[in-house]
């Protein structure tokens, strides 16, 4: 291991857990007051990705019924209540997750989870999931001005961290985290298993695992040797 520990960034939604049934759950919950119909699983994709915010804009874009930006803080109040009620509800950290945790963790690795869920969410479903400690530091979409695909976000990240950005690897499930890395410079891993809204071949990652088993000290020695 170098003098500085690289720092393996973690995209939440989608790549470390399946928070699928919980978003869908609470975002039903605050277009009902609306009268729309719900939003079922194939339709979330296409919604989150930009934060509580944007998928309940998409949400009542895609029931055909745009909202003007006035009206939007009320019914984010309304999904952070009832998301935060439930939490953490039947979300779950996908197989291998705490396996592989542990391991980088034990390897010298430093982690940090960079995701666009905003941080008073993100956090405490963290820490509810008994996750926390495995993190240097945990950054939402609303924490710094920037969020991805902006490298920024990732970069920020990795100083709150402690850690290099020359010295990075970036795990993710959907276009942002994988642009946001290409264009920070940092190598990044694709996981199929979550939100991608288009085919994750596309998405140009460096790697792809299909289970946390295989997010081994080597694959990503072999990444931060590129
Ligand atoms: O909640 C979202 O919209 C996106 O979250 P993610 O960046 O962790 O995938
Ligand atoms: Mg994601």
């Amino acid at each position: 291991m170098p003098l500085k520990a690289p720092t393996i960034v973690f995209d939440l939604d989608g790549t470390l857990v399946d928070t699928a049934p919980d978003l869908v759950a609470s975002l039903n919950h605050t277009i009902a007051v609306a009268d729309l119909p719900p939003v079922g699983y194939e339709d979330l994709t296409h919604l989150v990705g930009q934060g509580a915010r944007a998928m309940i804009a998409r949400a009542f874009a895609l029931r055909g019924a745009p909202l003007a930006d006035e009206d939007l803080q009320p019914l984010l109040d309304r999904f952070i209540a009832h998301y935060m009620a439930g939490m953490p509800g039947d979300s779950r950290p996908y197989p291998g997750l705490v396996d592989a945790l542990g391991r980088l963790r034990e390897a010298g690795f430093r982690l940090a989870v960079c995701t666009n869920k905003m941080e008073s969410l993100a956090l405490p479903l963290i820490e509810k999931l008994g996750l926390a400690h495995h993190f240097s530091a945990i950054a939402g979409g609303d924490t710094f001005t920037v969020r991805k695909p902006d490298p920024g976000h990732i970069t920020a990240t990795i100083q709150r961290a402690g850690g290099d950005p020359r010295l990075a690897v970036m795990v993710g499930d959907s276009v942002n985290d994988i642009l946001a890395a290409r264009n920070a410079g940092i190598p990044s891993i694709v996981v199929p298993f979550g939100y991608s809204d288009v085919p994750i071949a596309e998405l140009g990652a460096d790697r792809q695992i299909d289970h946390f088993d295989e997010l081994t000290p080597d694959l990503l020695a072999q990444l931060l040797r590129k």
